[in-house]
């Protein structure tokens, strides 16, 4: 069956080199992929079904979860993720003037934030723009001496008359991110690891470390917690989590969730999936 799968557009992102790469580890047939301007675009695109799946950032080995992504999963019910995939982010300077001319630097957030050690070092002057995606910024900066992008070296060689003025100028060498597939169908029962997120009934002493308690007595290992505001009052939050589930037996699964329902006010499971690391290429 043919499949559409969203991503962060335009061509040359990361975004893009994880789709190429989660359809391939999924075995989807017939994928074509669909650049979207936006990570809110690629979630509604599958959330509405006019996508069969997407592909979205939803960890940074420096700077934590992607809360876009995070706040997305936990409105939309209906999603599921299917597979994961960890990309190593080396990042460029692109452009087309000497680094010397350079007074505007555009990119991702993200991207910024990775890099913005280097940025200070270097070009502690120039004005930080934020873009929706590293490649949108790559194509912004096209024609001008004064303005240069970070992003891939790919994103780079997509346009004539670009080149990269520095390389690698991300501030920890091994800087990674986690993108997942996302489905509107059937959740995985199976896999390395299951996510999920929760709400507490009452925001009372103990009642976290409960919740906590029912992973630790299934002898879980918890590979990653983090929280977001519920956005309905100051002080409530929900915690996302991640379960090594790597040689646990099927119905592990099944127990934590009667241990965890009757203490949660609303839980959200986004399935268990198989997770696969990239070398750098
Ligand atoms: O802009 C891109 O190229 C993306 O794929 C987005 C994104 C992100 O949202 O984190 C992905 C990887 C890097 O961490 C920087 C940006």
């Amino acid at each position: 069956m043919p499949t559409k799968v969203a991503y962060l557009g335009p061509r040359g992102t990361y975004a893009e080199k994880a789709a190429y790469a989660l359809v391939k580890l999924d075995k989807l047939s017939e994928a074509t992929l669909l650049p979207c301007s936006g990570i809110r675009s690629v979630i509604e695109n599958v959330a509405t079904k006019h996508c069969e799946a997407a592909v979205v950032p939803i960890e940074n080995s420096v700077e934590g979860g992607v809360t876009e992504t995070l706040d997305a999963l936990w409105g939309h019910p209906n999603l599921f993720i299917k597979s994961a995939v960890v990309i190593p982010i080396r990042h460029a300077l692109i452009g087309s003037g000497s680094l010397e001319e350079i007074s505007e630097v555009l990119s991702h957030p993200q991207a910024l934030a990775q890099c913005s050690g280097w940025l200070n070092q270097n070009l502690p002057n120039c004005l930080q723009l934020p873009t929706s995606s590293t490649s949108e910024a790559v194509r912004m900066v096209q024609g001008s001496k004064f303005r240069a992008a970070i992003g891939s070296t790919k994103a780079a060689l997509e346009i004539n008359g670009l080149s990269k003025l520095a390389y690698p100028i991300n501030d920890v060498q091994g800087n990674c991110t986690r993108f997942v597939l996302l489905q509107n169908n059937e959740s995985n029962q199976e896999g390395d690891i299951a996510s999920f997120a929760f709400s507490l009934h009452s925001n009372k002493p103990g009642s976290l470390l409960k919740a906590l308690n029912c992973i630790a007595s299934l002898g879980l290992n918890m590979s990653r917690i983090e929280s977001r505001p519920s956005k309905r009052e100051l002080g409530e939050y929900i915690f996302f989590i991640d379960i090594d589930l790597k040689d646990k037996l099927i119905d592990t699964n099944k127990k934590l969730k009667r241990l965890l329902e009757p203490l949660c006010e609303n839980i959200v499971y986004f399935g268990s999936y198989k997770n696969e690391e990239f070398e750098i290429d």
